[in-house]
């Protein structure tokens, strides 16, 4: 004897739901196989039936509505659940699809990350390439950028010199400041194959999203090429040392690609934040009177 139809939670469907001869592809009644299948289906054709009691019948099968969990095929005719109109249907299962293509993302990203970690142990491919990459790592890494900094602005002596080395400063901080923010509440671990060596690091950054070094690179190069005068050839550098610095941070394991191309984007714009506050002696006078007093 044929067994009946049930429901991806192995509940027998009622006959009515089964009956329902569909249009709509990936439904029960077209061998979908499930709620879930019809849901992505009803997602991707954006309609859920020409049959309005048909529509709510499957709609009730969705694992949107099967969280209730009533038996549709209980003993007896039951009176049908109130059902919300299909509109509010799609609007729930949406969220759905955007997490499958988050999922997918998430995978691709997992899989290119591992695939380019080429120097991510000394018995990598590219293992020999690594103190490379450390030296490259130092070159983004903030103690250096900070202690520079201000090094630099306790020997200028100009106005202005001082005015751009004073935002590079307040730039650095913010940078730190939010990543941190972001390490702390995303909290997404390095990759499996990192090895944590790095040198002088705080305790957000056992995690990886976004890359403190990408941000940096990009806010700084930014900030370079925004305030210093510099022929293309050195603009050219600037642009490429922040791109093999990204790079460079997935290829030595420390992070996944979205980590950096996360990073990227923050650290472009945290460019735009410190140029909308820039600091000047106009509308930050006791930070450069405290300075001169140094
Ligand atoms: C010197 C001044 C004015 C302030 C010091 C402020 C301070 C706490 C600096 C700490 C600098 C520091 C340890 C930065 C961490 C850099 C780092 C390892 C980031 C991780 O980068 P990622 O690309 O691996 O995410």
């Amino acid at each position: 004897m044929p067994s009946p139809r049930r429901n991806v939670e192995g509940r027998p469907l009622g006959a009515s739901a089964a009956n329902c001869s569909s249009s709509v592809p990936g439904s029960p009644a077209h061998g979908g196989g499930g709620g879930g299948r019809f849901e992505f289906q009803a997602l991707l054709s954006g309609r859920t039936g020409a049959d309005p009691a048909c529509a709510r019948l499957r709609a009730s099968e969705s694992p949107v509505h099967r969280r209730g969990s009533f038996p549709l095929a209980a003993a007896g005719p039951a009176p049908a659940p109130p059902a919300p109109p299909p509109e509010d249907d799609r609007m729930t299962l949406n969220p759905s699809f955007l997490a499958i293509a988050l999922r997918s993302l998430l995978a691709i990203d997992l899989w290119l990350s591992k695939k380019l970690g080429v120097c991510a142990g000394e018995s990598s491919s590219w293992g020999s390439a690594r103190p490379l990459m450390k030296l490259l790592e130092i070159s983004g890494h903030g103690v250096p950028w900070l202690l520079g900094t201000l090094y630099c602005l306790s020997r200028s002596d100009s106005w202005a010199g001082r005015e751009v080395l004073m935002n590079l400063l307040f730039a650095l901080l913010l940078d730190l400041l939010l990543v941190a923010a972001m390490k702390g509440l995303v909290r997404r671990r390095r990759p499996a194959h990192n090895q944590m060596d790095m040198f002088f690091t705080l305790s957000v950054d056992k995690y990886s999203f976004p890359s403190g070094h990408t941000t940096r690179a990009a806010l700084v190069s930014r900030f370079i090429l925004n305030h210093l005068v510099l022929a293309i050839p050195l603009r050219v550098l600037v642009v490429l040392w922040a791109f093999i610095l990204g790079l460079s941070r997935v290829m030595l394991g420390r992070h996944n690609v979205t980590d950096v191309a996360f990073g990227f984007f923050v650290g472009y714009m945290q460019y735009s934040i410190v140029d909308y506050f820039w600091l000047s002696p106009h509308n930050a006078p006791f930070l450069f009177v405290l300075w001169n007093q140094q």
